[in-house]
């Protein structure tokens, strides 16, 4: 990945830079519009920074994050050494002829926190809008909803696009897929499909899910084959990671609950009352980048063998800190006319509030 300040990377072990630089690593970082978490303070990880929380809906253990103290151990230093590309680069897969807000609020807040490099694989339709939007965004009109193709050409179609895709995919520290892509058969939204075919990220530990309230249910009822359980609520996420198997699921809600079906963590931060569409796909592009400066922040220091700290856990951590604080600053100024642009335009101060740039 390229995200590794350059003073870490004089750091790195070799196992980890040979690690780092395969294409199997890399292949695997994927972030699913959809995540959750454990808890650790970065690099020395330990129970101090968890907090125990009482919980009222919760029978197992629940850990209030340290989150502020885990942004600020992962975020690297702003290092004049470092070139283009070695702070992140982020793809988002989404965007169809409905939604072009969505995948393009995922790329810019993954700039805003701090990536270098911000690519978007959408729809022919939607790529334009979303060039319009930012000149920032690499935007590559390559993928097709059903209305375009007929069904002779669906599979001669879906293999141009896979090859067009699996040639840039390498390149990626980290791919957020699923904002706005929508339900069209041909083009089929990231969580929809995932839920439908729980294959696609069965024991990988790189994956990360971030469910809404809506598409908790749906995960719960087709996986585990029961309701919701607010009684159970860690227990059950806990066993859905599970079955699942040590994939990262953050369940976003009133607090955001994250666990890799060993711990169960929580963001309960105040961020903002408005629920303005768009909030779910801030977070994933900043999760994107967080985990991948996780990832480089855990290679590059090594671990007591005792502590075992989850990357894309941390990554979900700051990620949704982030935005809750981003969401609160806007609220402040904006009230009830807060919309998500708003809160984008916040998570640079609430960054610099964690973590200033000149430290
Ligand atoms: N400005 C934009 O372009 C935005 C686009 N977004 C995109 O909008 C799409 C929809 O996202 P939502 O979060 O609204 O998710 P859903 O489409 O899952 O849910 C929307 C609502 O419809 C209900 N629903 C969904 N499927 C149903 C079904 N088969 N039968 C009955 N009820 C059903 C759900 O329960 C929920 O109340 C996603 O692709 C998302 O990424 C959102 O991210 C918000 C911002
Ligand atoms: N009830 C709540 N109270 C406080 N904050 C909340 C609440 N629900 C959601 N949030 C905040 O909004 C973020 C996004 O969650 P939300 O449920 O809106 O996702 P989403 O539906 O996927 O969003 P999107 O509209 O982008 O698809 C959460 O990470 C959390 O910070
Ligand atoms: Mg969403």
């Amino acid at each position: 990945m390229g995200a590794c300040p350059h003073a870490w990377q004089h750091q790195l072990q070799h196992r980890g830079r040979m690690w780092a630089a395969s294409p199997a690593f890399r292949r695997q970082l994927f972030l699913l519009r959809s995540l959750a978490p454990t808890c650790a303070d970065g690099g020395r990880a330990s129970s101090s920074s968890l907090r125990p929380h009482a919980m009222s809906a919760a029978a197992g253990p629940v850990y209030e994050a340290d989150a502020e103290a885990v942004v600020r151990r992962i975020t690297p230093p702003l290092d004049r050494a470092r070139h283009k590309g070695q702070a992140g680069k982020i793809a988002i897969i989404g965007g169809c002829r409905e939604y072009t807000g969505a995948p393009y609020f995922a790329a810019i807040s993954a700039l805003k926190v701090g990536a270098d490099l911000s690519h978007v694989f959408c729809t022919k339709d939607a790529a334009t809008v979303i060039k319009s939007y930012s000149p920032e965004l690499i935007v590559h009109p390559i993928l097709e909803e059903s209305y375009s193709v007929r069904d002779d050409e669906r599979e001669s179609v879906s293999s141009s696009i896979l090859t067009e895709v699996i040639k840039w995919v390498e390149r990626f520290d980290c791919i957020v897929v699923g904002p706005g892509l929508g339900r069209d058969s041909f083009l089929m939204d990231g969580l929809f499909l995932i839920t439908n075919n729980i294959g696609l990220v069965e024991d990988n530990s790189l994956a990360i899910l971030t469910p809404n309230v809506y598409e908790y249910k749906r995960l719960v009822q087709k996986i585990l084959n029961c309701e919701v359980n607010e009684e159970n609520a860690s227990e059950q996420l806990t066993a859905l990671c599970q079955k699942i198997g040590g994939v990262t699921i953050m369940k976003k809600g009133k607090a955001d609950v994250i666990s890799d079906g060993k711990k169960v963590t929580q963001v309960s931060t105040f961020g903002s009352p408005r629920r303005c569409g768009g909030q779910g796909d801030i977070l994933s592009g900043s999760v994107a980048v967080f985990s991948s400066w996780a990832r480089h922040f855990l290679l590059s220091n090594e671990q007591p063998k005792e502590t075992s700290v989850n990357p894309m856990v941390l990554g979900c951590i700051a990620g949704s800190l982030l935005l809750r604080k981003a969401a609160a600053l806007a609220f402040e100024k904006n009230k009830r006319s807060t919309v998500t642009t708003d809160i984008i335009e916040f998570l640079g101060q609430s960054l610099e509030d964690i973590c200033p740039a000149g430290r």
